[in-house]
């Protein structure tokens, strides 16, 4: 429990940067380069809101996020530790109790186990696409926000791809290998232009999309399978079924979240229904393709190649362990001819990296400091304009609980003695989250308010800013 100093005084060592919360304002991926500066400019006008209950922002960000969400977070006064890699269970466990923040890229899991030990965290930065390495629904019952960066790495993980059709249509890899180790071997057998070549997509959402346009520009045919209706790009073609999209794709790709729908998506019988000699491409999430089925399909030469660049077990860290330890295939994996095997980088370039540690630390930033979820994943989306720096008393309530009927009455019972300046509400699904801003209190009032909401029974979590 904080002192009474500690409340009038938290976030000592804060700097005055905060967003314009308008509720007009809609998101945008940042642009990839040049524009951290300008970003950070852009916060100076607004009042710094402090949070009333906790002391100095304690953040750990793993897995090495880019320099430019560091750069935003440490700007804001927040406490910052860095780590290059993820941490194995028991090590996070130890390191999330103190943290008010945490942010993390596709490797750290996130489970309900981690989670309950994380008695402070009050949001989860994907500084990353996929969040299927939080639960996100524990997350919301804690009244943990969840933030992640829906696209700003998506052309990324779609030029890697074009990169792979033409390589394995052409045996590169192979090729590259044995020259390295001193061999000339030059063949034509089975290798290929891709133009007039059928490109499957599987999953046609942000990535499966940008990589239609591209593959259709080198005059391939695309045809897309997903489970809801999309407007096709250019002249590509939604089919109705996985099975349609099988029997006809040359190059089959996928571009699935990781759900229980999506494990084994592609297992021996579809590998049976694709042509023969097709290739398969998987940069989603390691657990789309049944890796020991795929090893038959092309050892009996009825696939032709294929690229990986996400595996069901990945190390937490750079080094030797793509081996049988940490997936028992890992061997016959690297046995096989016209694999390309790479080290989940389909992300994994400057442009991409730089723009997300902007969006998803500026989401931080805006919920830490403003209550804003906009953006969130897991949380009902709430945007509240701004206090200005005239509204020198005023505070911000945020108020998350339990989607109960009676609990808007008794919150404004509480603040009803207060002059409520704007309020909103919204639910999503169990959990619900209001924002209200009132004017006109002091350092007291605060506390009261304070107390009484987190005294009552649909609490989840209760945060003042002033
Ligand atoms: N290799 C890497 O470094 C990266 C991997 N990824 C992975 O790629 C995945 C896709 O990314 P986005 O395109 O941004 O996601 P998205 O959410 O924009 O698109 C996913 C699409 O898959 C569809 N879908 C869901 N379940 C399906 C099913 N059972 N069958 C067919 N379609 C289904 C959805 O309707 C949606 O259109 C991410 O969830 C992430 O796991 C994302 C970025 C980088
Ligand atoms: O954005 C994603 O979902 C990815 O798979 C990329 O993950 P990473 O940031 O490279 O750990």
């Amino acid at each position: 429990m904080a002192t009474p100093k500690e409340i009038l005084n938290p976030l000592r060592n804060s700097v005055s940067y905060s967003l314009d919360a308008s509720p007009t304002a809609t998101f945008h991926s940042p642009p990839a380069t040049g524009s951290f500066m300008a970003s950070l400019a852009m916060r100076a006008a607004a009042k710094q809101l402090k949070p009333f209950n906790t002391e100095d922002i304690k953040i750990l960000l793993l897995e090495n996020v880019n320099q430019t969400g560091r750069d935003i977070l440490t700007a804001q006064g927040y406490q910052v530790e860095f780590l290059k890699t993820s941490l194995p269970e028991d090590q996070l466990i130890e390191k999330i109790k103190d943290v008010h923040v945490i942010g993390i890229r596709s490797k750290t899991k996130l489970t309900a186990k981690v989670l309950q030990e994380a008695k402070n965290l009050l949001v989860i930065g994907c500084f990353c696409i996929g969040t299927n390495q939080v639960d996100l629904e524990y997350a919301a019952k804690q009244g943990i926000a969840v933030f992640n960066s829906p696209f700003a790495n998506s052309r990324s993980v779609a030029e890697l791809v074009i990169a792979e059709i033409i390589t394995l249509a052409r045996q590169l890899g192979d090729r590259s290998l044995e020259m390295h180790r001193g061999t000339w071997n030059k063949v034509s057998n089975k290798c290929w232009e891709v133009r007039g070549k059928t490109l499957g997509i599987v999953g046609y959402g942000h990535i499966g999309s940008q990589l239609s346009v591209l593959a259709e520009a080198m005059g391939i045919s695309v045809i897309y399978y997903d489970v809801v209706s999309l407007m096709a790009i250019g002249t590509a073609r939604q089919v109705p079924t996985l099975d349609a999209l099988l029997d006809e794709a040359d190059f089959v790709t996928l571009h699935v979240p990781e759900t229980p729908e999506t494990k084994n998506l592609l297992s021996t019988k579809q590998f049976e229904l694709m042509k023969d000699g097709a290739y398969v491409i998987n940069a989603s999430r390691g657990t789309v393709v049944d890796i020991p089925a795929l090893v038959k399909a092309m050892r009996a030469g009825k696939i032709a190649g294929a690229a990986l660049d996400v595996f069901p077990n990945e190390p937490a860290a750079n080094g030797d362990y793509f081996t049988t330890d940490l997936n028992g295939w890992a061997e016959e994996l690297r046995g096989l001819n016209n694999i390309i095997l790479t080290p989940h980088i389909g992300g994994s370039t400057e442009e991409a990296q730089r723009a997300i540690g902007i969006e998803v630390a500026d989401a931080l930033v805006r919920y830490i400091n403003q209550g804003t979820t906009l953006g969130s994943v897991n949380l009902p989306e709430v945007n509240m304009r701004s206090i200005t720096l005239d509204e020198s008393n005023h505070a911000r309530i945020i108020y998350i609980h339990r989607n109960v009927p009676g609990v808007l009455r008794k919150v404004n019972e509480i603040l009803g003695d207060h002059n409520v300046d704007k309020q909103i509400s919204d639910s999503k699904g169990d959990i619900a989250y209001l924002m209200a801003d009132v004017s006109d209190v002091r350092h007291e009032d605060i506390k009261d308010i304070y107390d009484s909401l987190d005294s009552l029974s649909s609490r989840i979590m209760t945060r003042v800013l002033y």
